[in-house]
């Protein structure tokens, strides 16, 4: 496939991506194809009225169900899960889940042995997984155990964080120098950039926060003043309802509603909706009681797995195992891209049954970090056997 590197605008031209487990550097860099008007930053956007006139759109595309279940209380979402059943068997629901996505704790010797001459890559997600859900994102923060167990992961392995929040406010959050950093769903990478992509018009040099010269990769740059537009709108256009927030991650924008009364979760919606009528490229997702604004390109979390994982060196998969662990639905994305060819494990965190494309569960948090710390003990017990490989190994494939 003949590729070309449009370089006046980071939206690639060519045709969508090949269907391959692996993907070059080129290929991966290939847009969604992109329609709607295009976008002039100097367009003015009527900001809406403040009540929006009705609330059907949001009724009948599903808006607001998808609003309601997204991170409702374990307590709700067991009795749902289980409705008709004794609460005891909330138990037995999440146990009999645990058949098709067993514990990665339980699993571990399983995970290890697979694990074994390979080289490991550590990604992790960072809200809910290595911090827990809390009400206000300003408050969610790593336990000083979690971040020593970060910290010690990366030691041994290359570490990514790859977080739905900006660059900046996830390594504000995390503060190691030594991972890698994929912020805004994976369009603001930090990393060892692959040489072709050094150049590119997506490709900036810039400074980390030690002052180091350092290369972002931006596939979603000549989105920057629309996302910071619709993040004013949508600031302006809530900023009456008791409990919202509206979040800038640059080339995404987040609105709150986790605070908010359920009476307003229709109206927010609705002036979310109305807003993005205005912007055909740019398109709503959902995460955990948040209404997530991105662009329409093709690249999500997955993408910036594989595209680290190629910036590492680390995409031949006979002999790397990367390990996603995360707990959005964002994160489904990454998990989908190392389930495809069996080539590494996702691993959800929840701690009530969902459908996911990842192999393994933790129910939280706490459960991630005796993960990390497993895999730190495995590799300093290993650290001088492992250079004489036991032959004839038998592992069964994730
Ligand atoms: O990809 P992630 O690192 O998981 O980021 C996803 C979103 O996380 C944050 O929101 C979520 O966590 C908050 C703090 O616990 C919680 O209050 C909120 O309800 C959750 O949705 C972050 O604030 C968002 O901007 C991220 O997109």
């Amino acid at each position: 496939m003949d590729m070309k590197l449009n370089q006046s605008s980071p939206v690639l031209t060519g045709p969508p991506p090949l269907n391959n487990s692996r993907m070059g550097i080129h290929s991966i860099l290939l847009p969604c194809s992109q329609s709607g008007a295009s976008f002039s930053s100097g367009k003015k956007i009527p900001i809406p009225r403040k009540k929006p006139s009705k609330l059907d759109d949001v009724q009948s595309n599903g808006w607001l169900d998808a609003m309601k279940s997204s991170s409702p209380p374990r307590k709700k979402l067991l009795k749902d899960f289980t409705i008709g059943f004794a609460s005891d068997d909330t138990d037995i629901a999440y146990s009999s889940w645990m058949v098709k996505y067993p514990s990665a704790l339980n699993s571990f010797e399983q995970i290890s042995n697979f694990a074994k001459n390979k080289k490991l890559a550590v990604f992790l997600d960072y809200d809910g997984t290595l911090s827990p859900i809390v009400d206000d994102p300003e408050h969610a923060l790593m336990s000083d155990e979690m971040h020593s167990s970060v910290r010690n992961v990366a030691k041994y392995f290359p570490t990514a964080i790859v977080s739905g929040r900006s660059r900046d406010k996830v390594y504000e959050l995390v503060g190691l120098a030594e991972l890698y950093y994929a912020g805004s769903h994976g369009m603001d990478i930090m990393g060892p950039l692959h040489e072709v992509i050094v150049g590119h018009s997506n490709c900036i040099n810039s400074t980390d926060q030690q002052n180091k010269e350092v290369n972002l990769f931006q596939p979603a740059r000549e989105f920057v003043p629309m996302i910071d537009e619709v993040f004013r709108t949508l600031a302006e256009i809530t900023k009456d309802i008791k409990g919202a927030k509206v979040e800038n991650h640059k080339f995404c924008a987040s609105v709150h509603y986790r605070s908010v009364d359920e009476k307003n979760w229709p109206t927010i919606a609705q002036h979310v909706h109305d807003i993005l009528k205005n912007y055909p490229r740019l398109q709503l997702t959902h995460g955990r009681k948040v209404l997530e604004i991105r662009p329409v390109i093709d690249w999500n979390k997955g993408k910036s797995v594989e595209f680290l994982l190629e910036s590492l060196g680390l995409n031949n998969s006979d002999d790397v195992l990367p390990i996603y662990i995360g707990d959005d639905r964002t994160d489904e994305d990454a998990f989908r891209v190392l389930r495809k060819g069996a080539r590494g494990y996702g691993i959800l965190v929840s701690s009530i049954p969902k459908e996911t494309e990842a192999f393994y569960s933790l129910r939280d948090p706490s459960e991630v970090m005796q993960f990390l710390r497993s895999l730190v003990r495995w590799k300093e017990q290993n650290i001088n056997s492992e250079e004489v490989a036991p032959i004839g190994v038998t592992v069964s494939q994730p």
